[in-house]
Protein backbone atom coordinates (compact mmCIF):
# COMPACT_ATOMS: atom_id res chain seq x y z
CA UNK A 1 0.00 0.00 0.00
CA UNK A 2 1.19 3.67 -1.23
CA UNK A 3 0.36 6.14 1.52
CA UNK A 4 0.54 9.43 -0.91
CA UNK A 5 0.07 12.51 1.67
CA UNK A 6 2.27 12.77 4.85
CA UNK A 7 4.05 10.51 2.87
CA UNK A 8 7.49 9.35 5.00
CA UNK A 9 9.33 8.32 2.27
CA UNK A 10 9.55 9.98 -1.38
CA UNK A 11 12.18 10.85 -4.26
CA UNK A 12 10.53 11.67 -7.57
CA UNK A 13 13.85 14.42 -8.39
CA UNK A 14 17.05 14.85 -7.98
CA UNK A 15 16.74 19.03 -6.83
CA UNK A 16 13.16 18.72 -4.55
CA UNK A 17 13.48 20.61 -1.45
CA UNK A 18 15.32 18.02 0.60
CA UNK A 19 13.09 16.93 3.87
CA UNK A 20 15.21 13.94 5.08
CA UNK A 21 18.24 12.11 4.26
CA UNK A 22 20.68 9.23 5.50
CA UNK A 23 24.47 10.01 6.26
CA UNK A 24 27.16 8.00 7.85
CA UNK A 25 29.51 9.84 9.75
CA UNK A 26 32.61 8.52 8.99
CA UNK A 27 34.57 6.82 12.00
CA UNK A 28 36.61 4.26 13.24
CA UNK A 29 36.43 2.00 10.10
CA UNK A 30 37.76 3.88 7.80
CA UNK A 31 41.31 3.88 10.03
CA UNK A 32 41.44 0.12 9.83
CA UNK A 33 43.30 0.65 5.82
CA UNK A 34 46.66 -0.13 5.17
CA UNK A 35 48.05 0.78 1.87
CA UNK A 36 48.34 -2.82 1.59
CA UNK A 37 44.10 -3.35 1.49
CA UNK A 38 43.25 0.57 0.50
CA UNK A 39 42.58 -0.76 -3.31
CA UNK A 40 40.74 -3.76 -2.26
CA UNK A 41 38.73 -1.80 -0.35
CA UNK A 42 37.94 0.79 -3.18
CA UNK A 43 39.61 3.68 -1.91
CA UNK A 44 42.04 5.42 -3.81
CA UNK A 45 44.64 5.95 -1.05
CA UNK A 46 44.46 5.85 2.47
CA UNK A 47 43.24 9.12 3.64
CA UNK A 48 43.70 11.19 6.94
CA UNK A 49 40.84 10.42 9.29
CA UNK A 50 40.80 13.83 11.05
CA UNK A 51 40.24 15.78 7.81
CA UNK A 52 37.66 13.49 6.85
CA UNK A 53 36.09 13.79 9.64
CA UNK A 54 36.02 17.50 9.38
CA UNK A 55 35.10 17.82 6.09
CA UNK A 56 32.03 15.31 6.49
CA UNK A 57 31.23 17.23 9.32
CA UNK A 58 30.76 20.72 7.74
CA UNK A 59 28.04 18.66 5.25
CA UNK A 60 26.30 17.59 7.76
CA UNK A 61 26.28 20.85 9.39
CA UNK A 62 24.63 22.46 6.51
CA UNK A 63 21.94 19.68 5.73
CA UNK A 64 21.00 19.48 9.20
CA UNK A 65 20.23 23.57 8.87
CA UNK A 66 18.06 22.73 5.83
CA UNK A 67 16.38 18.65 6.33
CA UNK A 68 16.26 16.08 8.54
CA UNK A 69 19.47 14.01 9.00
CA UNK A 70 19.17 10.17 9.47
CA UNK A 71 22.67 8.59 10.76
CA UNK A 72 22.74 5.11 9.25
CA UNK A 73 24.29 3.90 12.54
CA UNK A 74 21.21 4.87 14.70
CA UNK A 75 18.58 3.34 12.43
CA UNK A 76 20.47 0.65 12.42
CA UNK A 77 20.99 0.36 16.42
CA UNK A 78 17.24 1.07 16.37
CA UNK A 79 16.66 -1.84 14.37
CA UNK A 80 19.01 -4.35 16.10
CA UNK A 81 16.83 -3.75 18.92
CA UNK A 82 13.91 -6.02 17.17
CA UNK A 83 15.03 -9.90 17.51
CA UNK A 84 13.72 -10.39 14.28
CA UNK A 85 15.73 -7.81 12.51
CA UNK A 86 18.93 -9.08 14.24
CA UNK A 87 18.29 -12.59 13.92
CA UNK A 88 17.61 -11.79 9.78
CA UNK A 89 20.33 -9.61 9.69
CA UNK A 90 23.24 -11.51 11.36
CA UNK A 91 21.89 -14.33 9.48
CA UNK A 92 22.44 -12.95 5.97
CA UNK A 93 25.73 -10.84 7.25
CA UNK A 94 27.61 -14.42 8.65
CA UNK A 95 26.27 -16.08 5.50
CA UNK A 96 28.26 -14.74 3.50
CA UNK A 97 30.91 -13.95 5.77
CA UNK A 98 31.33 -17.41 6.15
CA UNK A 99 31.42 -17.72 9.69
CA UNK A 100 27.76 -18.76 10.95
CA UNK A 101 29.97 -20.13 14.53
CA UNK A 102 29.88 -16.23 15.16
CA UNK A 103 26.20 -15.82 15.72
CA UNK A 104 25.48 -16.68 19.26
CA UNK A 105 27.91 -14.32 20.17
CA UNK A 106 27.08 -11.47 18.48
CA UNK A 107 23.47 -12.33 18.67
CA UNK A 108 24.01 -11.98 22.31
CA UNK A 109 25.43 -8.10 22.07
CA UNK A 110 23.65 -4.66 23.39
CA UNK A 111 22.62 -3.20 19.85
CA UNK A 112 25.15 -0.51 20.15
CA UNK A 113 27.64 -2.63 20.57
CA UNK A 114 26.42 -4.91 17.57
CA UNK A 115 26.03 -1.95 15.44
CA UNK A 116 29.59 -1.10 15.76
CA UNK A 117 31.04 -4.48 15.49
CA UNK A 118 29.27 -4.77 12.37
CA UNK A 119 30.34 -1.14 10.84
CA UNK A 120 33.89 -1.78 11.96
CA UNK A 121 34.16 -5.19 11.56
CA UNK A 122 34.86 -8.06 14.04
CA UNK A 123 38.95 -9.40 13.47
CA UNK A 124 39.39 -12.98 12.82
CA UNK A 125 39.92 -15.40 16.66
CA UNK A 126 43.68 -16.97 15.86
CA UNK A 127 42.31 -20.15 18.29
CA UNK A 128 43.08 -22.70 15.72
CA UNK A 129 45.99 -23.79 13.43
CA UNK A 130 43.45 -23.03 10.63
CA UNK A 131 43.12 -19.11 11.70
CA UNK A 132 46.24 -18.82 12.34
CA UNK A 133 47.12 -19.01 9.31
CA UNK A 134 45.06 -17.68 7.36
CA UNK A 135 45.58 -14.35 5.26
CA UNK A 136 42.34 -13.22 6.40
CA UNK A 137 42.45 -10.14 9.29
CA UNK A 138 38.78 -10.28 9.55
CA UNK A 139 35.61 -12.57 10.37
CA UNK A 140 33.16 -9.71 9.76
CA UNK A 141 34.97 -7.13 7.46
CA UNK A 142 34.92 -3.25 8.35
CA UNK A 143 32.90 -1.23 5.96
CA UNK A 144 35.13 1.98 5.25
CA UNK A 145 33.10 3.08 2.83
CA UNK A 146 29.55 3.25 4.29
CA UNK A 147 29.91 7.03 4.46
CA UNK A 148 29.34 6.73 0.60
CA UNK A 149 25.51 5.86 1.66
CA UNK A 150 24.33 7.15 -2.13
CA UNK A 151 25.22 3.33 -3.33
CA UNK A 152 23.53 0.67 -1.25
CA UNK A 153 20.46 2.15 -1.26
CA UNK A 154 18.12 4.30 -2.98
CA UNK A 155 14.43 5.66 -3.00
CA UNK A 156 12.55 5.69 -6.52
CA UNK A 157 9.30 7.36 -6.40
CA UNK A 158 7.76 6.02 -3.24
CA UNK A 159 9.28 2.56 -3.09
CA UNK A 160 13.28 1.77 -2.10
CA UNK A 161 15.38 -0.16 -4.20
CA UNK A 162 18.10 -2.40 -2.27
CA UNK A 163 21.29 -2.43 -3.98
CA UNK A 164 23.76 -5.39 -4.64
CA UNK A 165 26.81 -3.94 -4.87
CA UNK A 166 29.29 -5.22 -7.40
CA UNK A 167 32.19 -5.68 -4.40
CA UNK A 168 32.13 -8.30 -1.79
CA UNK A 169 33.44 -5.95 0.14
CA UNK A 170 30.15 -3.69 0.53
CA UNK A 171 27.93 -6.61 0.84
CA UNK A 172 26.64 -5.93 4.12
CA UNK A 173 26.03 -1.94 3.86
CA UNK A 174 23.06 -2.92 1.29
CA UNK A 175 21.64 -5.68 3.59
CA UNK A 176 22.39 -2.99 6.84
CA UNK A 177 20.27 -0.81 4.31
CA UNK A 178 17.12 -3.29 4.08
CA UNK A 179 16.49 -4.10 7.10
CA UNK A 180 16.78 -0.91 8.30
CA UNK A 181 13.53 -0.24 5.52
CA UNK A 182 12.01 -3.34 6.16
CA UNK A 183 12.10 -2.79 10.12
CA UNK A 184 12.12 0.73 11.19
CA UNK A 185 9.05 2.30 12.69
CA UNK A 186 10.09 5.86 10.70
CA UNK A 187 10.61 3.90 7.16
CA UNK A 188 9.23 0.87 7.26
CA UNK A 189 5.76 -0.45 5.30
CA UNK A 190 6.48 0.91 1.92
CA UNK A 191 7.40 -2.08 -0.13
CA UNK A 192 10.28 -2.69 -1.89
CA UNK A 193 10.95 -2.25 -5.31
CA UNK A 194 13.72 -4.49 -6.27
CA UNK A 195 15.13 -6.08 -3.68
CA UNK A 196 18.71 -6.95 -5.44
CA UNK A 197 20.28 -7.36 -2.19
CA UNK A 198 18.93 -10.77 -2.67
CA UNK A 199 21.05 -11.06 -5.61
CA UNK A 200 24.51 -12.00 -4.05
CA UNK A 201 25.31 -14.67 -5.62
CA UNK A 202 24.84 -13.59 -9.36
CA UNK A 203 27.76 -11.32 -10.54
CA UNK A 204 25.69 -10.50 -13.66
CA UNK A 205 23.32 -8.82 -11.39
CA UNK A 206 24.35 -5.52 -10.09
CA UNK A 207 22.90 -2.19 -9.37
CA UNK A 208 24.06 1.24 -7.52
CA UNK A 209 22.49 3.91 -6.26
CA UNK A 210 25.50 6.00 -7.97
CA UNK A 211 24.00 5.41 -11.36
CA UNK A 212 20.68 6.42 -10.76
CA UNK A 213 19.35 9.56 -11.35
CA UNK A 214 15.87 9.91 -10.66
CA UNK A 215 14.87 13.34 -12.99
CA UNK A 216 11.26 13.36 -12.55
CA UNK A 217 8.34 11.23 -12.48
CA UNK A 218 8.77 9.76 -15.70
CA UNK A 219 12.27 9.74 -16.25
CA UNK A 220 15.23 8.05 -14.88
CA UNK A 221 18.85 8.22 -15.93
CA UNK A 222 21.10 5.39 -15.39
CA UNK A 223 24.63 4.18 -15.99
CA UNK A 224 25.60 1.14 -17.47
CA UNK A 225 29.28 0.75 -15.98
CA UNK A 226 31.54 -1.39 -13.59
CA UNK A 227 28.62 -1.25 -11.02
CA UNK A 228 25.25 -1.40 -12.61
CA UNK A 229 24.53 -3.81 -15.18
CA UNK A 230 22.44 -3.82 -17.80
CA UNK A 231 20.73 -7.43 -16.46
CA UNK A 232 20.26 -5.59 -13.54
CA UNK A 233 18.29 -2.44 -15.30
CA UNK A 234 15.95 -4.93 -17.23
CA UNK A 235 14.79 -5.93 -14.15
CA UNK A 236 14.23 -2.73 -12.40
CA UNK A 237 12.09 -1.50 -16.00
CA UNK A 238 10.06 -4.35 -15.35
CA UNK A 239 9.39 -3.21 -11.77
CA UNK A 240 8.85 0.24 -12.13
CA UNK A 241 6.28 -0.76 -14.81
CA UNK A 242 4.59 -3.50 -12.31
CA UNK A 243 4.85 -0.51 -9.87
CA UNK A 244 3.34 2.23 -11.95
CA UNK A 245 0.77 0.09 -13.16
CA UNK A 246 -0.06 -0.71 -9.60
CA UNK A 247 -0.45 3.18 -8.77
CA UNK A 248 -2.38 3.35 -12.19
CA UNK A 249 -0.10 5.83 -13.52
CA UNK A 250 -1.04 6.05 -17.29
CA UNK A 251 2.41 7.75 -19.15
CA UNK A 252 4.71 6.23 -20.64
CA UNK A 253 8.46 6.65 -18.76
CA UNK A 254 11.81 6.55 -19.84
CA UNK A 255 15.41 5.57 -19.05
CA UNK A 256 17.89 6.90 -20.40
CA UNK A 257 21.17 4.35 -19.93
CA UNK A 258 24.39 5.95 -20.29
CA UNK A 259 27.06 3.49 -21.06
CA UNK A 260 29.97 4.38 -19.17
CA UNK A 261 33.71 3.97 -19.67
CA UNK A 262 35.02 1.38 -16.97
CA UNK A 263 37.67 3.52 -15.31
CA UNK A 264 38.09 4.21 -11.80
CA UNK A 265 37.15 7.95 -12.19
CA UNK A 266 33.91 6.58 -13.69
CA UNK A 267 32.77 3.93 -11.47
CA UNK A 268 29.23 5.53 -10.89
CA UNK A 269 26.89 7.97 -13.36
CA UNK A 270 27.33 10.27 -10.92
CA UNK A 271 30.64 11.22 -11.52
CA UNK A 272 30.62 12.93 -14.91
CA UNK A 273 26.46 14.42 -14.12
CA UNK A 274 24.95 15.72 -11.60
CA UNK A 275 21.77 17.99 -11.56
CA UNK A 276 22.57 21.24 -9.84
CA UNK A 277 19.21 23.69 -11.36
CA UNK A 278 15.95 23.24 -12.47
CA UNK A 279 17.63 23.30 -16.25
CA UNK A 280 21.31 22.92 -15.38
CA UNK A 281 23.90 20.09 -14.66
CA UNK A 282 27.67 19.79 -13.82
CA UNK A 283 29.03 17.24 -16.53
CA UNK A 284 32.14 16.01 -17.04
CA UNK A 285 32.28 17.37 -21.02
CA UNK A 286 34.77 14.46 -22.58
CA UNK A 287 32.07 12.09 -21.63
CA UNK A 288 29.30 13.73 -22.14
CA UNK A 289 29.36 15.63 -24.91
CA UNK A 290 32.98 15.38 -26.40
CA UNK A 291 34.57 13.20 -29.33
CA UNK A 292 34.45 10.06 -26.63
CA UNK A 293 31.15 10.70 -25.17
CA UNK A 294 29.20 7.94 -23.66
CA UNK A 295 26.33 5.90 -25.76
CA UNK A 296 23.06 6.82 -24.57
CA UNK A 297 20.20 4.43 -25.14
CA UNK A 298 16.69 5.62 -24.32
CA UNK A 299 14.13 2.67 -23.46
CA UNK A 300 10.46 4.28 -23.98
CA UNK A 301 7.98 2.27 -21.52
CA UNK A 302 4.27 2.36 -22.54
CA UNK A 303 2.22 1.23 -19.54
CA UNK A 304 0.76 -2.27 -21.75
CA UNK A 305 4.33 -3.48 -21.43
CA UNK A 306 5.93 -2.33 -24.67
CA UNK A 307 8.99 -0.92 -24.78
CA UNK A 308 11.16 0.53 -27.69
CA UNK A 309 15.13 1.07 -27.64
CA UNK A 310 16.57 3.76 -29.34
CA UNK A 311 19.86 5.14 -29.53
CA UNK A 312 20.28 9.18 -28.83
CA UNK A 313 23.32 11.46 -29.65
CA UNK A 314 24.32 12.23 -26.84
CA UNK A 315 23.04 12.45 -22.97
CA UNK A 316 21.80 16.03 -23.12
CA UNK A 317 20.02 15.44 -26.73
CA UNK A 318 18.70 12.49 -25.26
CA UNK A 319 17.00 14.79 -22.41
CA UNK A 320 15.63 16.97 -25.00
CA UNK A 321 14.39 14.28 -26.65
CA UNK A 322 11.71 13.35 -23.84
CA UNK A 323 11.53 16.97 -22.98
CA UNK A 324 14.07 18.45 -20.36
CA UNK A 325 16.20 20.87 -20.63
CA UNK A 326 19.53 20.53 -19.34
CA UNK A 327 22.14 23.25 -19.94
CA UNK A 328 26.26 21.47 -18.97
CA UNK A 329 28.07 23.29 -16.80
CA UNK A 330 31.42 22.11 -17.59
CA UNK A 331 33.74 20.34 -14.47
CA UNK A 332 36.83 21.82 -14.63
CA UNK A 333 35.61 24.94 -17.11
CA UNK A 334 37.10 24.26 -20.68
CA UNK A 335 40.52 23.50 -20.28
CA UNK A 336 41.08 19.79 -20.65
CA UNK A 337 43.56 19.29 -18.11
CA UNK A 338 41.02 20.98 -15.15
CA UNK A 339 38.58 18.88 -16.56
CA UNK A 340 40.14 15.64 -15.86
CA UNK A 341 41.88 17.05 -12.56
CA UNK A 342 38.65 18.38 -10.95
CA UNK A 343 36.38 15.29 -12.45
CA UNK A 344 39.19 12.38 -10.82
CA UNK A 345 38.62 14.24 -7.42
CA UNK A 346 34.76 14.12 -7.75
CA UNK A 347 34.28 17.65 -9.29
CA UNK A 348 30.84 16.76 -11.07
CA UNK A 349 29.35 14.72 -8.10
CA UNK A 350 27.35 18.27 -6.65
CA UNK A 351 24.47 17.24 -4.40
CA UNK A 352 21.22 19.57 -4.54
CA UNK A 353 19.28 20.24 -1.47
CA UNK A 354 16.81 22.46 -2.87
CA UNK A 355 16.24 23.38 -6.79
CA UNK A 356 19.78 25.46 -7.43
CA UNK A 357 20.74 24.92 -3.89
CA UNK A 358 24.27 22.72 -3.97
CA UNK A 359 26.63 21.43 -2.01
CA UNK A 360 30.03 21.36 -3.77
CA UNK A 361 33.76 20.45 -2.64
CA UNK A 362 36.14 23.40 -3.10
CA UNK A 363 37.37 22.73 -7.00
CA UNK A 364 38.25 26.13 -8.01
CA UNK A 365 37.56 25.92 -12.00
CA UNK A 366 34.40 24.38 -11.44
CA UNK A 367 33.18 26.84 -8.89
CA UNK A 368 33.99 29.36 -11.56
CA UNK A 369 32.05 27.83 -14.52
CA UNK A 370 29.26 27.74 -11.76
CA UNK A 371 29.52 30.97 -11.24
CA UNK A 372 29.35 31.97 -14.94
CA UNK A 373 25.97 30.12 -15.37
CA UNK A 374 24.78 32.38 -12.24
CA UNK A 375 25.65 30.61 -8.63
CA UNK A 376 26.79 32.24 -6.18
CA UNK A 377 29.25 30.77 -3.91
CA UNK A 378 29.47 30.16 -0.26
CA UNK A 379 31.64 28.15 2.36
CA UNK A 380 29.93 25.98 4.50
CA UNK A 381 31.33 27.82 7.46
CA UNK A 382 29.71 30.56 6.37
CA UNK A 383 26.54 29.08 5.90
CA UNK A 384 26.06 28.29 9.38
CA UNK A 385 26.95 31.74 10.45
CA UNK A 386 24.33 32.93 8.13
CA UNK A 387 21.44 30.09 7.46
CA UNK A 388 19.03 32.37 6.52
CA UNK A 389 21.02 32.83 3.30
CA UNK A 390 20.04 29.03 2.65
CA UNK A 391 16.84 30.74 1.49
CA UNK A 392 17.92 32.95 -0.61
CA UNK A 393 16.19 33.23 -4.12
CA UNK A 394 19.31 33.21 -6.33
CA UNK A 395 21.04 29.92 -7.04
CA UNK A 396 23.47 29.03 -4.43
CA UNK A 397 26.56 26.61 -3.95
CA UNK A 398 28.02 25.98 -0.55
CA UNK A 399 31.56 24.26 -0.24
CA UNK A 400 32.61 21.92 1.91
CA UNK A 401 36.67 20.78 2.56
CA UNK A 402 37.05 17.48 0.29
CA UNK A 403 40.60 16.92 -0.35
CA UNK A 404 40.68 14.02 1.92
CA UNK A 405 36.96 13.20 1.10
CA UNK A 406 37.57 12.69 -2.44
CA UNK A 407 40.54 10.31 -2.19
CA UNK A 408 37.93 7.49 -0.96
CA UNK A 409 36.23 7.57 -3.81
CA UNK A 410 33.02 10.04 -4.28
CA UNK A 411 31.67 13.83 -3.52
CA UNK A 412 28.54 15.43 -1.55
CA UNK A 413 26.24 13.25 -3.94
CA UNK A 414 27.72 10.52 -2.84
CA UNK A 415 27.31 10.86 0.90
CA UNK A 416 23.97 11.20 0.75
CA UNK A 417 21.11 9.14 -0.06
CA UNK A 418 18.08 11.14 0.41
CA UNK A 419 14.85 9.56 1.39
CA UNK A 420 12.13 12.05 0.94
CA UNK A 421 11.87 15.19 -1.07
CA UNK A 422 9.01 18.26 -1.71
CA UNK A 423 8.09 17.91 -5.38
CA UNK A 424 9.41 20.48 -7.63
N1 LIG B 1 28.00 7.40 -5.90
C1 LIG B 1 29.31 7.33 -5.93
N2 LIG B 1 29.95 7.82 -6.97
N3 LIG B 1 29.94 6.69 -4.95
C2 LIG B 1 31.35 6.59 -4.77
C3 LIG B 1 31.70 5.39 -3.97
C4 LIG B 1 33.16 5.28 -3.66
C5 LIG B 1 33.51 4.00 -2.95
N4 LIG B 1 34.87 4.01 -2.52
C6 LIG B 1 33.30 2.82 -3.87
O1 LIG B 1 34.17 2.58 -4.68
O2 LIG B 1 32.31 2.16 -3.82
Amino acid sequence: MIRQSNSQIGVHSEIGKLRKVFLHSPGHEVELMTPRNASELLYNDIIYFKNIVAGHSQLKSVLSLVSTVLEVSDCLEDVLENEEARNKLLDKILEFQGCPELKSELFALPASELTRALVTGVPLKRNTLESLLSPKTYSIVPLPNMYFMRDTSMVVGNRVIASRMASSVRFAESLIMRTIYEYHPELKGYGLLLDASKEIKDPHFTIEGGDILVINEDLLLVGISERTTPKALDTLVDALLKARNEEKKTEPFNVLCVILPRERSTIHLDMIFTVANKEQAVVYSPYVLGRERARVVRIRVKPDGDKKFKEVEDLILGLRSVGVRMDPIPCGGDDPLHQQREQWNSGANLFSFAPGKVISYIHEHTLRACESAGFKIMSAKDAVKHPTLLQSNYPLIVTVEGSELSRGGGGPRCMTCPVLRDPV
